[in-house]
């Protein structure tokens, strides 16, 4: 964001659907939401799995008539797509191995990690 020189508006929703698991529900929560009517969106995600987060949400700004929407985001893992996100800004293509650290977590751990590490589940185990 301190990347962005032209004035600009900075807002957070909290969306949810691995909960305390490695596999996505496929059930997206939203808990956190933000007003985004006749705005031009940059939507920032720390990592696109599935896929599953961003089509749910690209499909409730178009309802909500956002003016556009674009999407960036830190991690991206391509091998695990079940819905086609057009990324307009990816940072990495990762492998398919879970990742925490840097902000992400695995059931709420780890999110405290300077780096981002792969971690061994217990259902991978
Ligand atoms: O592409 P997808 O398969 O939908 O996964 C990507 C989403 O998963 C993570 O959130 P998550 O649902 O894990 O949040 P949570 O830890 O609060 O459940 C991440 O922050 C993304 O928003
Ligand atoms: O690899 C991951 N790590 C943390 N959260 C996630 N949500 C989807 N994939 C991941």
């Amino acid at each position: 964001m301190r990347e962005i020189t032209f004035p600009v508006a900075i807002d957070y929703m909290s969306v949810s659907s691995y909960g305390s698991s490695s596999t996505t529900s496929g059930v997206i929560t939203i808990k956190q939401d933000i007003n985004i009517r006749s705005k031009h969106v940059l939507l920032v995600e720390d990592l696109i799995d599935s896929g599953l987060t961003l089509q749910h949400l690209g499909q409730l700004f178009a309802l909500r008539e956002a003016a556009s929407v674009s999407i960036c985001t830190i991690l991206s893992k391509p091998s695990r797509r079940l819905a086609d996100i057009p990324i307009d800004y990816c940072g990495i293509e990762i492998p398919d191995e879970f990742v925490v650290g840097y902000g992400l977590d695995y059931a709420e751990q780890y999110r405290n990690l300077p780096e981002v590490w792969i971690v061994e589940t217990e259902e991978q185990q």
